[in-house]
């Protein structure tokens, strides 16, 4: 488990972090979330002991980093996948992380073998693409067989299969029991690995729940109603709160939180032979976009994100 109290950063003028206060559970994958510039780094970076805060505490399993007694065994993180020696082949990168810090060797070949790079283990790690590095920073972080993993950004330059691989590895190390904390950008990635989000903007916590009470939470669900009869749509328009319904062409009607057992018992009440009923669901990508609209420090001219 990892709990952050009151946690803030500042880089002179900058607050990185703003009075940060969480807790990240074992058992679950939890997604980190923010614009960049949100302050996501300097949080892991400040758990792990990298970066001291200006105020507040983070605790890992109840303790702060520096400690741990043994800390890859308590944690392990890939923060900057190009940390190896390019000089190094992986298992002697491995081998060293592991002397350095009482791991059996006999661990190296297991996690080359978890990661898939067994068969290039002797080669330096200078020669290695992004992704092959991605996956021997996620070596170095299971060395250590650790109940608290973190991940920054962990599908960065890798291709589907990669992609896949790591969303299957985040969920049986969450299945084994371990806590699991991985920031990305990718929204789409997160829906489908996370099973809770925390989401900053500007070091400011904007929201730490459940994936489906992040995506209920976000006013682009809709129902979308159609029916070749507009003033019974109209009739219908007129039956529901005001704000909630919008009629942008005479069939068509947009409904914005009401659920959609609801609309259509008012479609029933008032008689509108119905063409079409459906719940639209916002996506994580729209319930982001819409959480984090006040935090994006380089927004494109005409309020685009960049
Ligand atoms: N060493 C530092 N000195 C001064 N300012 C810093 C330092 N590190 C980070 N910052 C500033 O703190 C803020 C948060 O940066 P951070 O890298 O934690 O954000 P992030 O959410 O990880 O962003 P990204 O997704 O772009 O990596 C930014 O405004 C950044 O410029």
């Amino acid at each position: 488990m990892i709990l952050l109290t009151g946690l803030t950063k500042r880089y002179g003028e900058t607050t990185a972090v703003r009075d940060l206060s969480l807790r990240v559970e074992s058992g679950k994958v939890t997604g980190f979330l923010g614009p960049n510039g949100a302050g996501k780094s300097t949080t892991m970076r400040m758990i792990l002991g990298l970066d001291r805060p200006t105020s507040g505490t983070a605790l890992i399993g109840g303790r702060p980093y520096a400690t741990l007694p043994h800390p890859l065994r308590e944690v392990g993180a890939l923060l900057d996948a190009k940390a190896a020696h390019p000089g190094r082949c992986a298992r002697s990168h491995l081998k060293a992380m592991a002397r350095s810090n009482g791991i059996p060797g006999a661990r190296v070949e297991t996690v080359l073998d978890t990661v898939g790079l067994s068969e290039v283990a002797g080669k330096r790690t200078g020669t290695f693409s992004l992704g092959m590095g991605q996956r021997l920073g996620i070596a170095g972080a299971l060395l250590g067989d650790p109940r608290v993993l973190m991940f920054d950004e962990p599908v960065n330059g890798l291709d589907p299969d990669g992609v896949r691989w790591v969303r299957e590895l985040m969920r049986s190390l969450a299945a084994e029991g371990r806590t699991v904390f991985v920031s990305s950008h990718l929204m789409s990635e997160m829906q489908q690995t996370a099973d809770r989000l925390v989401i900053i903007g500007k070091g400011r916590l904007l929201a730490d729940a459940p994936i489906a009470e992040v995506l209920a939470s976000s006013s682009r669900n809709t129902v979308k109603v159609r029916s070749p009869h507009p003033a019974a749509l109209s009739r219908l328009r007129d039956r529901l709160t005001a704000g909630h319904a919008e009629q942008p062409s005479p069939g068509e009607l947009i409904v914005t939180d009401v659920p959609v057992e609801r609309v259509g018992e008012l479609a029933h009440e008032e008689g509108v032979p119905l063409h079409e009923l459906t719940a639209r669901k916002a996506s994580l990508e729209q319930a982001y976009m819409e959480l984090t609209a006040d935090s994006v420090e380089y927004a494109a001219p005409g309020g685009g994100r960049t």
